[in-house]
């Protein structure tokens, strides 16, 4: 589960995220939807334990950020969409790497290695150096080594970003089944199509601060609107005034 309350990031510069509240219970996916530069990557990159915030506090699968920040980055899975691999290693090396960082037993980390490679399709490729993959190819095994700590939660950054229609197919059942699975998955995405398809609910952020959250239903519905876009858009003017 992720609970947060009036998460805050700021910088010498600027204020990336102010004041966000947001809940994604077990089996539950969650959209955090908005523009470039609105403060997507760094709300997420604090709820899974990789930035401190500067105010406020999540709890993120029973781990506080205040309290434990770098507890938390081995309960969750955070997959980010241009996360790059380093060249030499296989996805095969990179999987049993994660496996000895979360401490698994040789026994349960081979059946979990031979599980993912399975379920990830990887069998073509994973013993090739990951310098010679294909981004659908580099993202699958970025996918597998976030499942490789058997998370409860699951933090996704952009994840379609630079895949193709076959690839994003792939990720859309992915997060199904974590969701089947009783995780809690939180995304990110510009593109409002990901949100439609995959979301049960959606967080509407711009410039740091959410403009609303809820089921796309209801998020079009209070402002009188049809689509996701078009509440988005319904909000920016009330910004200016
Ligand atoms: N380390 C940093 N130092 C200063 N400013 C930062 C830093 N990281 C992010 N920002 C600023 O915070 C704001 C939010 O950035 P963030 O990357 O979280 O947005 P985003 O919604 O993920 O955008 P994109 O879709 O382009 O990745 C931007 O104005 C960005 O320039």
């Amino acid at each position: 589960m992720i609970e947060a309350k009036d998460l805050s990031k700021s910088y010498p510069t600027t204020t990336a995220v102010q004041g966000v509240s947001l809940h994604v219970g077990p089996g539950e996916v969650v959209g955090v939807v908005g523009p470039h530069g609105a403060g997507k990557t760094t709300l997420l990159r604090m709820l899974a334990g990789l930035l401190a915030p500067s105010a406020g506090e999540a709890i993120v699968a029973g781990v506080s950020t205040a309290a434990q920040p770098f507890r938390i980055k081995s309960r969750v899975g955070f997959v980010s969409g241009d996360q790059p691999l380093p060249p030499h290693p296989t996805p095969r090396e990179l999987l049993i790497q994660q496996g000895q960082l979360q401490g698994l037993s040789k026994d349960v980390m081979e059946r979990r290695l031979e599980d993912l490679i399975n379920t990830f399709e990887m069998e073509r490729f994973a013993a090739l150096p990951c310098a010679t993959l294909t981004a659908e190819q580099r993202q699958r095994t970025n996918l597998a080594c976030a499942f490789m700590k058997d998370p409860a939660v699951l933090i996704l950054d952009e994840p379609t970003h630079s895949l193709d229609m076959l690839s994003s197919r792939f990720l859309h059942i992915t997060i199904r089944a974590a969701r089947e699975a009783g995780l809690s998955v939180l995304l990110s995405s510009s593109a409002l199509g990901d949100a439609e398809s995959l979301c049960d609910r959606v967080v509407l952020l711009h410039r740091g601060r959410v403009l609303d959250q809820g089921t796309i239903p209801e998020v079009c519905g209070h402002v009188g609107v049809r689509s996701l876009s078009d509440a988005f858009l319904w909000h920016l003017p009330q910004l200016s005034a």
